[in-house]
């Protein structure tokens, strides 16, 4: 693990710029004199950037819209985009907005206490982004998402269709889980898995998660002053996730806790991300090129899953099971093959053609999961069965049972050897 603990709240200094073809590296000089390299600056690239918004850096403490906070971050906003950069912005805030209005005293805990607060937020919340983005001519476009639109295959693609779309037109999504009418066991969680969702779901190169505070600290600093601060994290253990506390204020939900586990997902999916804070119209920009106020938690992993694939292996219910021998288990695993019928030893459950099933070896180890080309009832009939037979005499002209296109790797020993990481992901 490696890990850069500034100590403190001390300022650390840049010192050293390593430039490449493509860009450069910045090195932090941190107060024990320790070097850390933490952010990538790639001078050419136009960076795909999942920009997350939490509620107390959006509202007052008590509750109701902040106009000036708000519009000090469309400012930043404004000047990732000006730069060339693509930008979705995850933007809570809305009951947080919304329950003054209502007469709540402070944020509702039932469920139609949050809902319908942020009925009413949720519109207070598009109005001002709108207002504030005209004055830099650009437009947002509201995207409210529940879990259910990620589960069903449909749904998510045509969410990524409309993002991809609206960012081809130069359009600022904002994306906000849709609390009206979401249900609570099936819910995100909260915004900040939903922005490491969304930063996967359009292959975002960074994710920045602003909020009240200046980063991971060894402690929540709020209730101990002494507490250390990390500047950049390469390894999210145990160890790191046991520092992370609740939330602080009386607005916001899930604390860093929610946003280090948010930070685990886009990281294992090839992700950069940032957790802190800013001030000022260039706060965005400076955290791209290395120089924010918070912790940099940087990728291990450079080949993100496709959107598909991120909907098998994240979304996507699992409608049967497929053993497979140990031959099979290796081309799928070691040599990216897709699966044969040849290769299958028993078909649990029913499913048709093009629903997603997990596959295990002959012990029971999930292997990883995948869309099917057959039946269940089909691949009862193939199972062990040459791509010969399949053709002549069960006039089956898919040959594989699940290509390797729609096949992904779950199975984390795999994953963590290296030498199969790029493959794996791809
Ligand atoms: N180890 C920690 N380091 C930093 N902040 C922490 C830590 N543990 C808990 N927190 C709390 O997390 C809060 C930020 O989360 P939250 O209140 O949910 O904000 P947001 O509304 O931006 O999502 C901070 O105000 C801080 O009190
Ligand atoms: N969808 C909710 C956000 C809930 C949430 O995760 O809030 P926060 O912890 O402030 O990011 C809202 O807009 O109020």
């Amino acid at each position: 693990m490696r890990i850069a603990n500034e100590g403190g709240t001390a300022e650390a200094k840049p010192f050293v710029l390593f430039i490449g073809t493509e860009g450069f590296f910045i090195f932090w000089k941190t107060r024990k004199g320790r070097e850390a390299e933490i952010g990538f600056m790639d001078t050419k690239k136009k960076h795909r950037i999942v920009v997350k918004i939490g509620s107390s850096s959006l509202t007052n403490p008590t509750g109701g819209l902040s106009r000036d906070k708000l519009g000090e971050h469309v400012s930043a906003l404004a000047a990732l985009r000006e730069a060339g950069h693509e930008v979705i912005l995850v933007s809570s805030g809305a009951v947080a907005a919304g329950f003054t209005s209502l007469g709540y005293p402070s944020r509702p805990v039932t469920l139609e206490g949050k809902q319908s607060a942020a009925a009413v937020g949720q519109g207070l919340l598009i109005q001002a982004y709108n207002d504030e983005l005209r004055t830099y001519d650009l437009t947002g476009a509201q995207i409210l998402l529940t879990r259910d639109d990620f589960s069903k295959r449909n749904r998510y693609h045509n969410a990524h269709r409309t993002l991809n779309e609206l960012l081809k037109r130069g359009v600022l999504p904002i994306v906000n889980e849709n609390d009206c009418v979401a249900v609570d066991e099936l819910t995100f969680g909260d915004n900040d898995m939903l922005s490491a969702l969304v930063a996967g779901f359009v292959r975002a190169d960074d994710l920045i998660i602003l909020t009240d505070t200046d980063g991971l600290y060894d402690a929540d600093p709020r209730s101990n002053p002494h507490a250390k601060k990390f500047t950049l994290i390469e390894d999210i253990t145990p160890d790191i996730e046991a520092l992370a506390g609740g939330a602080g204020s009386q607005v916001g939900t899930g604390g860093m806790r929610s946003k280090i586990n948010a930070a685990k997902f886009a990281l294992s999916l090839g992700i950069d991300v940032f957790i802190g804070t800013g001030t000022g119209a260039d706060k965005l920009l400076d955290t791209l090129n290395g120089k924010g106020a918070g912790t940099y938690f940087r990728n291990q992993m450079k080949a993100p899953l496709k959107a598909h694939k991120q909907w098998i292996a994240f979304h996507a219910e699992s409608d049967g099971r497929i053993e497979v021998d140990a031959g099979a288990a290796h081309a799928l695993l070691h040599e990216g093959k897709s699966l044969l019928p040849s290769g299958i030893t028993n078909v649990a459950g029913e499913f048709m053609a093009g629903q997603v099933v997990e596959v295990t070896d002959t012990t029971g180890r999930l292997l990883g999961k995948g869309e099917v080309n057959y039946s269940s009832a089909q691949l009862e009939q193939a199972k062990g069965e040459s791509t010969a037979f399949c053709r002549e005499k069960l006039g089956i002209h898919r040959v594989e049972a699940v290509h390797r296109d729609n096949w992904v790797t779950l199975n984390i020993e795999e994953i963590n050897k290296q030498d199969h990481k790029e493959e794996i992901m791809q």
